[in-house]
């Protein structure tokens, strides 16, 4: 035992020295610190919990929200994101230049693009006037489970109904299936990649009604925040 404490001291130390290196390299490196955060302490907090970060926020809301305020809901998950974890949602700040767009567009037809937990599903919802809905594509099914529940907690179901499948795929059945005839405001929140493609194949399959639509996109109808 005293022969190999010298080794153990060592190993201490070294152990403790790459320790206080992460802990530096976290606090001072933006991507380590997302490393970290969004990586390794999530896949950690998961396993301990047994949950996935979208369960515990849609938890936080069915504990401290008001049922039937879509304003309380939006709110509480702010409140989550900004004091427990980060969370992918459109948030307060860009939340706001959203709901100034979408006052002022007072849409009839929307469609979102990336529903993740139903944040802005429910923020835009709150603002639309009585007789009009907002449809919101989501591929993820554990994600569009929850931002159901969170929906129908906002008591927003009647305007809000989520499509599930990759929005390749939906888009063009929306005429078909889902009875559009008209897109008046789209919101781009999905991966960036399908954001020109997407475009292209809603502008093809006709969803906008202005004289060129047919030639040049109507970028006053869609809004995205690129630089998330
Ligand atoms: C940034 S999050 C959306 C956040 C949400 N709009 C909010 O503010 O609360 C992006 C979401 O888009 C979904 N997504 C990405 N690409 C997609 C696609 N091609 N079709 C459908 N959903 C997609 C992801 O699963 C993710 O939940």
């Amino acid at each position: 035992m005293l022969e190999s404490s010298p080794v153990l001291l060592f190993t201490v130390i070294s152990l403790l020295l790459i320790l206080l290196l992460l802990v530096l390299l976290i606090r001072n490196n933006g991507i380590a610190a997302l490393i970290w955060n969004e990586i390794i302490l999530e896949k950690i907090t998961n396993f301990i919990m047994d949950q996935s970060k979208e369960q515990r926020i849609l938890n936080f809301v069915l504990q401290n929200a008001v049922r039937g305020d879509p304003q309380s809901v939006v709110d509480t998950i702010d409140k989550y994101c900004s004091q427990k974890e980060w969370a992918m949602n459109v948030g307060d700040e860009k939340g706001l230049i959203l709901d100034k767009i979408l006052e002022e567009a007072k849409p009839s037809t929307s469609l979102e693009l990336g529903t993740y937990c139903g944040y802005s599903a429910v923020r835009m919802a709150r603002l639309l006037k009585p007789s009009a809905r907002l449809l919101t594509i989501e591929f993820n099914a554990e994600f569009a489970a929850i931002a159901k529940q969170i929906i129908e907690f906002a008591g927003v179901q009647e305007k809000v109904k989520i499509l599930e499948g990759p929005s390749e795929e939906i888009i063009p059945q929306l005429k078909k299936k889902h009875e559009v005839d008209t897109l008046d405001f789209v919101f781009l929140d999905h991966w960036k990649e399908r954001y020109t493609p997407d475009t292209i194949l809603l502008q093809i399959s006709h969803y906008f009604t202005e004289p060129h639509s047919t030639h040049i996109p109507p970028w006053s109808k869609i809004i995205s925040f690129s630089a998330r």
